[in-house]
Order: C-alpha cells, then structure tokens, then sequence
C-alpha cells in the first residue's frame, strides 16, 4: 500500500466522480482537491444537486473516485481491493445517512449496540456505551422501545448515536439534522463538539442546515460539482446566502 506524507486524516487530489446511467453521463464532481485535518469539523455545503452527498461518499469511502486520488489515513485507498476498503470503513468510519434505517425488531439500544457488536471491538460496554449517547441525545426514556414508537427525530438521533458507537476516527454525516428542531440540533452538535475535545473526533458534514454551519470550525462550498475557493480562503459561514 502506497502512504501519502501528510498528516491530512482524508486527503483529496484532483478527484472527479462520474456517473453513467445508460448513455447519459453525469459528472458529478469535479477536480476536487482538499485535505480534513484530525479533529477538525468541516461542513460541506452548497444547494441541492451539486455534489455533496456524492463527495461525502467518497470521504466516507463508500464510493470510489473515477479520476484522481484519495488518501485515509495516510493509505491510497485506490490500491484497497474492496474488502481492506470496508474494514477500514468499518473500524475507522461513522456514517449517519439523510434516510436513517433501524432494525425494527431491535430497540433503540440495540440498534445502537449493532456496529460494536459486528466489528467484535470490546463489544463487554456496548450496552452501556450505546445508552450513554442515547441519553447525550435526549433519548434516555426511550432506549428500550423499538423504532416503530419512536418518532422521525427520534429515529434520526438514534441513527446518529449508532454512527458513534463504534468510537470512529472519522464521522461522515449527510444532512444529520434534516428532520431535527432547534432543540435536538443543538444536542446533536453539542454532542460531536464535546466528542471532538475529548477524543479528536473528526467530523465531516454535507449539510444546507445554517443550525450546522454555524457550528463547524471550516465550511467549504460546492457548486456545480466544483469547490468553491481554495480551501485555506473560505471563510466560515461561506454558505450563508446558498441555504
Ligand atoms: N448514483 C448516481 N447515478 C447517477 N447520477 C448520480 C448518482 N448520484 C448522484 N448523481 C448525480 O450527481 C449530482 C450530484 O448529486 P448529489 O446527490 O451528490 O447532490 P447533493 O448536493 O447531495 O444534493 P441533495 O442536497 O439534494 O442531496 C446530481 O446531478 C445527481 O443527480
């Protein structure tokens, strides 16, 4: 395996994601160039359409690029067959998804418990782990019922808890708070800047919610499948007028 020299946790250079549907050819990113440092909080933000969900699939190394490079943690992750890709992912990687699915026969713990459990990491404190953050969510009455009693934000808390289960290095979330009110916004990013200071998690975020944006130590724009500025010139809150 190929190791970059940088320090960069996720490190992108002249990435560019197509996509073929038919005879249709979608270019959904381009020459995309940009580095996550550990423990920052990057929002990445830009209006409906224009990449951020495919470029949080690429960070969260869900999706490779067709063109250019990617680096976690110093690997090339071009040169990982699929399976080094998904333990990576596994052992590394959070991910919280704009449609957060549960297992609907288990409660909300043990969704939560689920990840720990899979990856076979000290899975002795899951239960205790998974209903910690249920109660930094504001779910603490509700870590026994399952997700047919729960509501659209509580389930969408849940998701989130069961993304940090895991302890990961690196937490990718695509739109986390599109179902939240203020309220469960605020807890959810109260949540990873304390999981930030605490342990370094580092925390990548597509988002149009200014409730994030505000939050997050850097924001970098899309448009169009480009990023918008060098990444060191854009300011925070770059988004303001987008969302
Ligand atoms: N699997 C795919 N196949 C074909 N086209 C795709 C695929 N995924 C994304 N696209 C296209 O790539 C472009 C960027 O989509 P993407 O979902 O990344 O944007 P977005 O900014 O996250 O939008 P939203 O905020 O609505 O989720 C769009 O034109 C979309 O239709």
């Amino acid at each position: 395996m190929v190791a970059n020299a940088h320090s960069a946790l996720v490190e992108l250079s002249g990435v560019h994601r197509r996509f073929r549907t038919g005879k249709v050819l979608v270019h959904a990113l381009y020459d995309i160039s940009l580095r996550v440092q550990p423990g920052e909080i990057l929002a990445i933000c830009g209006p409906s359409g224009h990449g951020k969900t495919t470029l949080a699939s690429l960070i969260g190394l869900l999706d490779p690029p067709s063109e250019g490079s990617l680096w976690f943690d110093g690997l090339a992750t071009e040169s990982l067959a699929e399976g080094a890709r998904r333990q990576l992912r596994t052992e590394k990687i959070g991910l919280v998804f704009q449609h957060c699915t549960l297992v609907p026969v288990l409660s909300a713990q043990e969704n939560v418990m689920l990840p720990r459990l899979l990856n076979g990491k000290r899975p002795d404190d899951a239960g205790e782990l998974a209903a910690e953050l249920l109660a930094r969510l504001g779910l603490a009455a509700q870590v026994r019922q399952l997700p047919t009693a729960l509501d659209a934000s509580q389930r969408q808390r849940v998701c989130i808890a069961r993304a940090l289960v895991t302890r990961p290095a690196l937490v990718v979330a695509d739109e986390p708070t599109s179902r939240l009110d203020s309220g469960s916004v605020r807890m959810v990013m109260d949540l990873f800047s304390a999981l930030q200071r605490e342990r370094g998690t580092t925390f990548v975020i597509a988002t149009r919610d200014q409730r994030q944006l505000l939050r997050a130590a850097r924001t970098l724009q899309l448009s169009e499948g480009r990023l918008l500025g060098a990444p060191a010139d854009t300011p925070r809150l770059a988004c303001r007028a987008l969302a």
